[in-house]
């Protein structure tokens, strides 16, 4: 597969201050790569290297296969970018500035615009600077992904909108990804990424602490699970599911001849699930892995130079 985005020991300075130090990171062409990170963490510096809106004070940053200093107008139209805060103070509609922003980024399909701010329920006629964040940011959106570039560099980009057009700027992503495009898009919560991401590298103070698959976060999530059963005493129920890697907390309650046992389980369901089919189950339920907790243990891990 093809690499679309690649970052090696990228390090970013403002003065004396050092902002990033040392960022490593590799975007498969055609995924969803997103990256996450507390505020300040350096995910907006990170992608404004990619877009030579500011430049490294070391390392080498590559998108679409060029050097972002070198690639110019040209490799600009081949990237659509959602900057985390847009200035919209002119007096023209979004219909007018969209159609500026396409002697930047090149033709727009017929009917796209339309489509999109239909989608999201933007109203193109009305002046930008009266518009509310929500609505700023969709003109963003549409901006970004109008010409339907290879790259779309999304900062933040669901900020401000409510959860229906939430969803429907994921099912853009999906439908952008389907079509061949790369997604590289940055977020301070999970919850945002992990609808979409296939990819997630986590920031932290200027270093990616671990880049992983959303599955292989989902593998390494707690989940919660409760269960009641019948025929079998407390203490050998107890013992069963105590006797499970990975689980632990385990609480009990009898009542009736029925015995509910909750517990978290950290890692593969497998083996749980095997032991399951032993009892006689007359309930089960077992919780959406936690991954925003599995985050903020990584979150928690100790900063290198504080070791
Ligand atoms: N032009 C600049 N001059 C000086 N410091 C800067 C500049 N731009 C960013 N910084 C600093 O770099 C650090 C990283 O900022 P950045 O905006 O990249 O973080 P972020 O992860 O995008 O956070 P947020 O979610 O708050 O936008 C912050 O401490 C910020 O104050």
């Amino acid at each position: 597969m093809a690499t679309a985005v690649s970052a090696r020991s990228l390090v970013k300075r403002f003065g004396r201050r050092e902002v990033l130090h040392g960022v490593d990171f590799e975007v498969e062409a055609g995924t969803v790569f997103g990256v996450i990170g507390p505020n300040g963490a350096g995910k907006t510096t990170t992608m404004r290297c990619l877009l030579d809106i500011i430049r490294p004070t070391a390392g080498e940053v590559r998108v679409l296969g060029t050097d972002p200093r070198a690639g110019g107008p040209e490799l600009r139209r081949r990237i659509g970018y959602l900057p985390g805060e847009l200035f919209l103070e002119g007096r023209v509609t979004g219909r007018k500035l969209l159609a500026h922003y396409q002697a930047i980024s090149g033709p727009v399909p017929r009917g796209r615009i339309n489509e999109l701010a239909d989608r999201l329920g933007l109203d193109l006629d009305r002046h930008t600077r009266k518009l509310s964040k929500g609505n700023k940011q969709k003109l963003g959106l549409v901006q970004a992904f109008m010409h339907e570039p290879e790259l779309l560099v999304l900062d933040e980009p669901t900020g401000g909108l409510d959860p229906l057009v939430q969803q429907e700027f994921h099912a853009m992503v999906r439908e952008a990804k389907h079509r061949g495009q790369t997604i590289f898009l940055s977020s301070h919560v999970l919850s945002e990424v992990q609808q979409t991401a296939d990819t997630v590298a986590i920031l932290r103070d200027g270093r990616i602490i671990t880049v992983e698959s959303v599955e292989g976060l989902r593998e390494g999530a707690v989940r919660r699970v409760r269960l009641t059963t019948h025929g079998i005493a407390a203490h050998d129920a107890v013992a069963l599911l105590s006797g499970i890697p990975g689980v632990g907390q385990v609480q009990v309650l009898e009542a009736d001849g029925a015995v509910t046992l909750s517990a978290v389980l950290e890692g593969a369901i497998q083996p749980l699930i095997r032991m399951l089919g032993s009892l006689e189950l007359t309930d089960l339920v077992l919780d959406e892995p936690d991954l925003e907790e599995a985050v903020l243990k990584m979150y928690a891990v100790p900063r290198e130079d504080a070791r």
